[in-house]
């Protein structure tokens, strides 16, 4: 299953610079994991915002539940999720 997902990260202004390294570091560390694996399928910073564009592939609501709720900058973010299926008149045959 497909779902498109808009992070948007909203850190405290006063929190601790290394704690916001730490976490940041933490959170490209599993993403880049997440993206080996083939879960997390697309990742874009949309332009002039502390956000992404990402696609995640997971076999369940409950899968990507899980997966949004391990993320280190996930106390620190709003998600917005949107299930994706395929429009008929795609003609990309890879985005099951
Ligand atoms: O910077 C972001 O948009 C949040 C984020 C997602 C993966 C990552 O490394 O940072």
């Amino acid at each position: 299953m497909l779902f498109h997902v808009k992070m948007t990260v909203k850190l405290p202004v006063d929190m601790d610079p290394a704690k916001a390294a730490r976490l940041k570091a933490d959170e490209k560390e599993l993403a880049q994991g997440l993206m080996r694996e083939g879960t997390w399928r697309h990742l874009w910073r949309i332009a002039g915002q502390y956000a992404n564009y990402s696609v995640f592939d997971v076999p369940s609501v409950q899968a990507l539940h899980d997966t949004l709720m391990r993320l280190p900058l996930f106390p620190y973010m709003e998600i917005d999720v949107n299930p994706l299926c395929r429009h008929p008149s795609s003609i990309r045959d890879d985005d099951s």
